[in-house]
């Protein structure tokens, strides 16, 4: 669409649900804006909030498993203590020639202490395991839940949200268990920090400082660094997904042929390497960054650690303190610095999984795309008819209008046909009355009833409809046409009957395994594919036939909406299936999308869009008769057919100039001008 200039702008509506289900300028129609939010600067109390979701996922995922990893890391943490304070005390009994009793008792307690460290780290890293896989089940049931629960096609079509929704899969993943992990590793830290610090204390309090002081730019540092890192994953998300992009293309069976036939493969392997050069340079100048500080941060403990062994060896040489002291000093300092540094590592992997988290628990509490009533008013199957109202619509602020105060009404039980030139708004028109975008302004009502008012999923159920980008779902033909209705799943007479409306019916039985069979090879070994079971593949018109089985199983609809539903039928399948949707929609109101005109010369009202807007409608003779933009396609279709006659070409001739970025399909879609 071009030539929507300040003249067509319409005014803002301040209807129901308008501005606020307004797309921003990336398509984003979150009213909070959150989906384009850069990584939020984290103050604590956003710190603890995230930390607190992600325990309480945990605790929900599994509680019991939770409760004792928590009770065996800040065990295992006081350990180290037990086991230096045995050792200091037993190299002082040696030299103080104790009785042996107690230096027995002092040896198996040691060995006790060794044994329980030893094995603790193993038992706490299978609960670990166990607590992950249980937080991932639940983290990502609540995460698809949050995305199904998305009632329009803005967020998906937002790269912004595309990069978050990405980022929070794979938090959801890791990121809870790993932010637990990480506050029960500070946790864990801190129980030996304190009990190392409290034995140092007893030996030199102004070593204890030195030793603490030389800890918190180790903190501060580990901490700035997983939010630089957190950052940089966040800026390469689209490189990442570009390249995946790029990946998907080369690997895939859609694309193969054409890759290559124009033989692009380089070009795509190369413009797919480009972008993971992109994406490693960031992560190359993090990783540096990070190697110069962390050699920083280990010259400064070993710096600490040197001048304390030089103050442990002079005093004890002095007999200030004995050699158990200088034992358990060298065992103090060297586990309080492991210590505040395995805090620091921690804090910051609990940091950097809750920036990751962060993304989860935005799109989980993103909160609805579209406005949606609290009390949905009720929608009772169609009586009247459905209204497009002055209806506007632009893809966000932009774009082009695409509709410009579109009027049309579909009377209950009439067979509508939109028709127009490739991108008038046709398929858009038909996803406004799906619901999936919300009319920048103006209204769709059902029976007087906005649809910005019902149920959306009871809208949707009284809608049965092929689009023109129909799925073919990887699983077997019962199940392809199953899901245009979940009911039938397993009432084979339903599926039949929808797959003979559909024409695909002999060719389904023909099947080795009939509406059991594999409609796809993905999912075999490759010792499997030999199987005449396994894996049957169907042309693009027997794909269209299962859409529209799909379509068809819904018999409880009140709507059928059929974009382009013929477009890869052969001429005799075009016919069986106009014959059938003629017998389907006998009493039920349609609304069909077609560039076959022939396909469209019954229909009750043919509306032609152009520019936006309706510029004609009427029945078929009308519209020839008129004169207009149907007559002279329909002509220019007709003369495809009959290209000889001299009346067509003056047609066609007339036709060019409005019908020129249409004659690819002109000239193969002839053949509904029956
Ligand atoms: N998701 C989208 N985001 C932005 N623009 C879009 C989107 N979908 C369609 N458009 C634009 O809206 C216009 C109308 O597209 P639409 O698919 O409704 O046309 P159409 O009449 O159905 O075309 P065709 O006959 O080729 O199927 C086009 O200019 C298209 O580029």
């Amino acid at each position: 669409m071009s030539g929507a200039g300040a003249r067509d702008r319409p005014r803002e509506q301040g209807g129901p649900g308008a501005g606020a289900s307004r797309p921003d300028r990336d398509g984003t129609l979150s009213p909070e804006g959150v989906d384009r939010a850069p990584l939020p600067a984290a103050g604590v109390a956003t710190w603890v909030r995230r930390l607190a979701i992600a325990l309480s996922l945990a605790a929900a995922a599994a509680p019991g498993t939770l409760a004792l990893y928590v009770s065996l890391t800040l065990v295992a943490g006081a350990f180290p203590v037990v086991a230096t304070w045995l050792t200091k005390n037993v190299i002082d009994h040696l030299i103080a020639g104790s009785p042996l009793g107690t230096l027995a008792g002092l040896a198996v307690g040691l060995a006790v202490a060794g044994t329980i460290t030893a094995a603790l780290p193993q038992v706490t890293h299978y609960l670990r395991a166990e607590a992950d896989r249980a937080v991932g089940v639940i983290a990502q049931d609540r995460l698809f839940a949050a995305v199904e629960g998305f009632v329009g096609l803005g967020r998906f079509e937002n790269p912004h949200f595309l990069d978050r929704l990405r980022l929070a899969q794979q938090a959801s993943m890791v990121s809870p268990a790993q932010a637990v992990d990480g506050a029960l590793g500070v946790g864990g830290a801190l129980v030996t920090l304190v009990g190392f610090l409290g034995s140092l204390l007893l030996l030199s309090p102004a070593l204890t400082l030195l030793v603490l002081a030389a800890g918190v730019p180790t903190l501060i540092a580990e901490i700035a660094m997983s939010r630089r890192r957190a950052g940089m994953l966040w800026t390469i998300g689209s490189a990442e997904r570009r390249e995946i992009f790029y990946s998907q293309l080369l690997t895939s069976v859609q694309a193969a042929k054409e890759v290559r036939l124009f033989g692009i493969g380089p070009f795509l392997r190369g413009r797919m390497l480009a972008e993971r050069s992109t994406a490693n340079r960031s992560k190359r100048a993090v990783d540096r960054r990070e190697t110069v500080v962390q050699t920083g941060l280990g010259l400064l403990a070993a710096l600490v650690s040197g001048v304390g062994l030089f103050w442990a060896v002079i005093s004890a040489h002095s007999g200030r303190i004995s050699v158990g002291d200088v034992a358990m000093f060298v065992a103090a300092i060297t586990g309080t610095q492991g210590a505040l540094v395995a805090m620091a590592g921690d804090a910051a992997r609990a940091n950097q999984a809750l920036l990751m988290f962060d993304h989860y628990v935005a799109v989980t509490t993103a909160g609805p795309d579209l406005p949606v009533r609290a009390a949905p008013t009720p929608l009772p199957p169609l009586r009247h008819g459905i209204e497009f109202r002055d209806v506007w619509f632009r893809y966000s602020d932009d774009h082009s209008w695409v509709l410009r105060g579109v009027n049309l009404r579909v009377p209950k039980g009439a067979a509508v046909a939109l028709v127009g030139l490739n991108g008038e708004g046709k398929s858009t028109l038909i996803k406004l009355l799906c619901r999936f975008y919300d009319p920048t302004r103006g209204a769709i009502l059902w029976d007087g009833v906005d649809i910005r008012d019902v149920d959306v999923a009871e809208l949707r159920r009284r809608i049965g409809a092929v689009f023109q980008d129909y799925m073919s779902y990887d699983m077997t033909a019962g199940e392809n046409i199953a899901l245009g209705d979940l009911t039938a799943l397993d009432d084979r007479d339903r599926l039949a009957a929808a797959a003979r409306a559909a024409g695909i019916h002999d060719k389904i039985m023909e099947l080795p395994s009939t509406f059991d069979t594999l409609l796809t090879r993905m999912f075999f070994m490759e010792s499997e594919k030999e199987d005449a079971r396994n894996g049957h593949m169907l042309s693009g018109g027997q794909w269209q036939r299962l859409a529209l089985a799909r379509a068809f199983l819904r018999d409880r609809r009140d709507l059928m909406i059929l974009d382009e539903p013929s477009a890869g039928l052969d001429a005799e399948a075009e016919h069986e299936i106009h014959v059938s949707l003629k017998r389907h929609q006998a009493d039920q109101t349609s609304l069909l999308v077609s560039h076959r005109l022939g396909a469209v010369r019954d229909a009750d009202r043919i509306v032609v869009l152009s520019d936006g807007q309706i510029a004609e409608q009427g029945r078929h003779d009308e519209l020839t008769a008129a004169g207009g933009i149907y007559a002279r396609l329909f002509a220019l279709q007709a003369s495809g057919y009959h290209p000889g006659t001299e009346e067509a070409r003056t047609a066609a001739e007339q036709a060019h100039g409005v019908a020129g970025a249409q004659a690819p399909g002109a000239a193969s879609l002839s053949a509904g001008t029956r």
